[in-house]
């Protein structure tokens, strides 16, 4: 018997994150129930389905900004949902987010906006986190003249950026991306997955990323998870959900193709 024939197969790598059992449910309205996905290291996994079908809401709990009524999520090795206090602040600490409105302070400018979360969670003088804020204008793709401007002076794509900026301020692990390039037009699209793939050879960060958009999923994702049915109906390559032969999958990813091209 040859070496190879007796070789055990390569055992896959622990999840970053492992989802199992999870339901939501809000009154009498179940929104996922028995919902399983797993999410590898170093991945960037594009999450997808249909309006209301629960995207925002499953990436809210494996932020930990909200409990689901049932089931287990672990988070890089630990069950988060057995954690509290400041252990759960700690693990939430590993994570960064950029919500869909972006939502930076008006009154303040990049700079400062990063570096006040950089300030709230370490011991450092103003001047170091207003120089570590610096670093991360820069890893978001961001000029060094957009530091010292006000969020309302800048481009929607810059503003996207500074929100990516302050999303990396604490070096997360984990970076979780709802729907960061809605109102983008395709070339800053473009830019803003290219640099989003960049960041995580970069830093290697495991990102999640909702998004309707299938130029992005096809150029940014290593996998897409397909909510439907209240749980992950598909979770495959993009390439592969496209050619995939069930009909919920091929229904949806035809219907996304359809509106995207008009
Ligand atoms: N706190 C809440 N209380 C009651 N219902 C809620 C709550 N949060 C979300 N929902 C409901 O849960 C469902 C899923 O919401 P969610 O925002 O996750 O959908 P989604 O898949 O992200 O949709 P979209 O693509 O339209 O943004 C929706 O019907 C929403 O109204």
């Amino acid at each position: 018997m040859t070496a190879a024939a007796i070789a055990s197969p390569t055992p896959s790598p622990t999840p970053v994150i492992r989802v199992t059992g999870l339901c939501t449910r809000f009154g009498t309205t179940t929104i996922h129930e028995n919902l399983d996905l797993d999410v590898r290291r170093g991945e960037i996994l594009g999450l997808v389905g249909g309006s209301g079908t629960g995207k925002t809401v499953l990436l809210r709990e494996m932020m930990l900004l909200q409990t689901p009524s049932a089931g287990r999520i672990e988070i890089l090795g630990m069950d988060a949902t057995r954690l509290h206090g400041q252990r759960l602040q700690a693990l939430r600490q590993r994570m960064g987010v950029l919500f869909q409105q972006g939502a930076l302070f008006t009154g303040l400018t990049v700079r400062q906006n990063i570096s006040m979360v950089i300030r709230e969670h370490a011991r450092l003088d103003r001047e170091l986190c207003n120089e570590l804020a610096g670093v991360k204008i820069g890893l978001a793709g961001l000029p060094a003249d957009a530091a010292d401007k006000y969020p309302d002076t800048l481009s929607g794509g810059m503003i996207k950026r500074a929100a990516l900026a302050r999303a990396l301020a604490l070096d997360p692990e984990l970076l979780f991306l709802d729907e960061p390039t809605s109102g983008l037009d395709p070339i800053s699209t473009t830019a803003f997955d290219d640099r989003i793939a960049t960041l995580r050879d970069l830093l290697g960060l495991t990102v999640i990323m909702i998004t309707h958009d299938p130029e992005s999923l096809r150029r940014a994702t290593d996998r897409v998870a397909f909510l439907a049915h209240r749980r992950v109906w598909a979770l495959d390559t993009m390439d592969a959900l496209l050619e995939s032969t069930d009909d919920t999958t091929r229904a949806y990813f035809q219907g996304v193709q359809r509106a995207h091209h008009g």
